[in-house]
């Protein structure tokens, strides 16, 4: 009797806190835009960047100065966004000895806010926190309520290539977030598995973008011939580098011939039957003995697979939110759903590498 009456409190004590973290928690889903919208303003007014020239500790009258905010409006608004900031752990307050009040110093998050910095993710929260991308998220419910209704289509008439080659600023907003997770993701793969590319003397990235994954191999492998490969309107403004040789073309009709192709987040913007399609392509244009596809994109571990990559399997799960929202028919997959299109595109086998990202290393071969 005792012991039913001890788990009856326990659940009820349970439940109460639930409901009081509730309470506060939901709050953080009615105003989930803050967030991004804050951190975008500290781009937009260059709060890292300033911070980081400075080289040390900065007070808010040095930081209000060194951005020309002299009025004191000015000052108190940009007082109460570090304050947020500071909060959200994104910048830091020191005090020394003589101050009176507090001075602002970088953190790692603080530090992929600076515009040109060696980590920075400023282009991609950019691009995502575009109006053009921001619109589809607001009719997602669309996707069920209306048959599968493409957000982004509805909104911008088109889909987002098609929209992009008729955009070129947003085009080069697209083409400069995508090299700013390559400034992060190649230098994991080199480290976490460069040895995919022994024996490999041609490469062709396939949807390569402005070319920053082929850069960064070929400085990294020096005896590789590096063929970056995307649509005409991405090739015609992609800067030159030594190395690299820009091809424009469509993925859907051929890929030019290389020892290995790889492909980094251009699978997940499509469905089955295209990722089948153009992995068959991907196949032709490698040789038939030694040839190898590396793909490179998130896999969404099932709970059965005892977490091995579980760091980043919140944002793999927001990415594949990212692809309802953004694509037409794109979706971040599990192994299973990895096996079924690599198989169907002729493979014969395939590992998957881990790397310290958010993408894995898939490895296929003929
Ligand atoms: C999400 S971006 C990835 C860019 C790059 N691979 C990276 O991860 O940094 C997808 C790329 O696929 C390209 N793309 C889309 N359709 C294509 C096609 N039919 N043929 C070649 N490239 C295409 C886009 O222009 C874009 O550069």
């Amino acid at each position: 009797m005792g012991e039913i009456h001890s788990e009856v409190t326990w659940e009820k004590e349970e439940e109460e806190k639930e409901e009081e973290e509730a309470q506060v928690d939901i709050w953080k889903y009615i105003f989930g835009f803050v967030e991004l919208s804050v951190v975008k303003c500290a781009i937009e007014l260059g709060i890292a960047d300033a911070i980081e020239k400075h080289k040390k500790s900065m007070s808010l009258i040095e930081l209000s100065t060194t951005l020309k905010y002299f009025e004191p409006r000015k000052q108190q608004y940009l007082n109460r966004i570090m304050r947020f900031l500071v909060h959200r752990k994104i910048f830091k307050t020191i005090y020394t000895s003589h101050d009176t009040y507090p001075s602002y110093v970088q953190t790692p998050l603080s530090r992929r806010l600076i515009k040109n910095g060696e980590k920075s993710m400023t282009a991609l929260l950019l691009l995502e926190s575009s109006p053009v991308m921001v619109a589809p998220w607001l009719s997602l419910s669309g996707r069920v309520l209306v048959n599968g209704n493409p957000s982004f289509e509805k909104v911008h008439g088109e889909d987002v290539w098609r929209y992009a080659a008729s955009n070129l600023d947003h085009s080069n907003l697209i083409n400069d977030a995508m090299a700013c997770d390559a400034k992060v993701v190649v230098p994991a793969i080199v480290e976490g598995c460069g040895e995919i590319f022994d024996g490999v003397e041609s490469l062709v990235d396939v949807g390569g973008g402005n070319g920053t994954t082929m850069s960064i191999l070929a400085k990294a492998f020096p005896w590789i011939h590096g063929i970056n490969f995307d649509l005409p309107h991405v090739i015609d403004v992609a800067p030159k580098c030594d190395g690299v040789e820009h091809v424009a073309g469509d993925m859907f009709m051929s890929v030019p011939k290389a020892d290995a192709v790889i492909i980094k987040w251009v699978l997940h913007d499509w469905g089955d039957d295209e990722c089948i399609q153009i992995l068959k392509k991907c196949r032709e244009a490698i040789p038939k003995e030694k040839g190898k596809v590396i793909i490179v994109e998130a896999l969404i571990e099932e709970e059965e697979e005892g977490g091995k990559h579980n760091n980043y399997k919140d944002v793999g799960l927001m990415l594949d939110m990212v692809m309802m929202a953004h694509t037409n028919i794109g979706k971040e997959r599990t192994l299973k759903e990895w096996d079924h299109v690599i198989k169907m595109a002729g493979f014969k086998e395939f590992t998957v590498k881990y790397i310290n990202a958010v993408q894995c290393v898939i490895l296929a071969s003929c």
